[in-house]
């Protein structure tokens, strides 16, 4: 992994106002889907983001690679402000259509994002002939068999004569990929990627995305509900792994961090939810004292987390969040406990946590994440 930054998002807030109904005279209800969050993406880097369904994840992909504006803070590909060139304003260094073609997606379902009517040669001739138009027609068709066969569609000249619904889903997805990488990106954003193939080919799939990576020198935004999925794209790509709560990256860092020795209280809860991961201290109840998640319109004070964390004291419901802690170059936790001298560790448990001496037992739940 290189040092120099590809995408930089700093204090980023993406706040979605809901519509009202016609007789409905109040304000708006805003949904804080992302709320304060910053993040550097080098080149060459993988992120995988996790999280309970809703925290946000989707909406700071998007908002990564330029398809979702930000309500407040900045988002930069090479230093460049994205929206700022979008809109023309100020001196624009790299213009917005380099930006679009350098930030790529690929979604759950490529069946829907896949024109139907079109056979895959033509779909995947389309990206080479807008953005390499002094290419040759025979040139273009040999890049796009010889990507085929790179991703083991073969023979090739079959399956580029083939309409999208003639595929499987995985070979679908490998077609999306293809789409996104002739582009010639610099990140690609795989929004649950994976999740809807068949568990015997998500390995497979996250291995193609890690050796493409490596030839085609792109960088991962990795969007997934799974934290042992998300720790094998990360550790396979030496990437980090980025963990969402209601709209905050409470930690982000390496992945045998944040599974060997998680710091953030919740990142623990997401591996106690994790079949694969939850063993030894996680084996008993869960290290939460509430199941619900509370509402992104109306979320609660201070740390976002402090109504379910079991190590919550007065301090964490006051008006500050906490801030990113940076625990190593590569590992951050948004926590109080982190800082030593906070008025934390002086500030009482709240009732019901680990530390409150009049806590009987834990009235944690027995199921935790959907
Ligand atoms: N266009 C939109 N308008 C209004 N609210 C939205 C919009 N997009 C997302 N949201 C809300 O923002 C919050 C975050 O959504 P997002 O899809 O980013 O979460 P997620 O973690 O990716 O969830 P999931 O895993 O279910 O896809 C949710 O409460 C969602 O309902």
């Amino acid at each position: 992994m290189t040092n120099e930054t590809l995408v930089s998002l700093e204090n980023v807030e993406v706040h979605f106002e809901e519509e009202k109904g016609l007789f409905d005279f109040g304000d708006p209800d805003v949904v804080r889907a992302v709320d304060g969050v910053s993040l550097d993406i080098e080149e060459n880097d993988v992120v995988a983001l996790v999280g309970e369904s809703g925290c946000g994840k989707t909406t700071l992909g998007k908002t990564s690679i330029g398809l979702q504006r930000p309500t407040g803070g900045s988002v930069r590909y090479r230093g460049q402000d994205i929206w700022d060139a979008k809109d023309g304003r100020g001196d624009v260094d790299t213009p917005y259509d380099e930006i679009r073609r350098s930030l790529q997606i690929i979604h759950q379902d490529p069946g829907s994002s896949l024109n139907p009517n079109r056979r895959v040669m033509k779909i995947l001739e389309a990206p080479l002939k807008r953005w390499q138009e002094e290419m040759s027609a025979g040139d273009r068709r040999r890049e796009v068999l010889e990507m085929l066969e790179r991703v083991g569609m073969t023979p090739p000249n079959d399956y580029a004569g083939r309409y999208p619904h003639q595929l499987s889903g995985g070979e679908q997805q490998r077609v999306a990929l293809i789409r996104a990488l002739l582009m010639d990106p610099d990140l690609i954003l795989a929004d649950e990627a994976i999740s809807a193939l068949d568990v015997s080919l998500r390995v497979e799939m996250m291995d193609l995305m890690l050796e493409l990576q490596e030839q085609f020198d792109t960088s991962f935004v990795a969007v997934s509900h799974d934290l042992s999925n998300a720790r094998y794209f990360a550790s396979h790509g030496d990437g980090r792994i980025g963990v969402m709560y209601l709209g905050r990256l409470v930690e982000v860092g390496p992945p045998e961090q944040i599974i060997n020795n998680p710091k953030h209280p919740y990142t623990k809860v997401l591996r106690w939810a994790t079949p694969d991961l939850r063993a030894g201290a996680d084996g008993g109840e869960p290290p939460v004292r509430k199941i619900d998640i509370p509402d992104p319109k109306n979320p609660p004070a201070g740390c976002r987390f402090h109504t379910r964390c079991p190590k919550a004291r007065e301090a964490c419901r006051g008006d500050t969040q906490p801030p990113a802690y940076q625990l190593s170059s590569d590992h951050k936790v948004a926590c109080f406990r982190e800082d030593d001298g906070h008025e934390y560790w002086s500030s009482s448990p709240l009732p019901g946590t680990d530390d409150d001496p009049d806590s009987t037992e834990s009235d944690a739940a027995s199921s935790v994440l959907d």
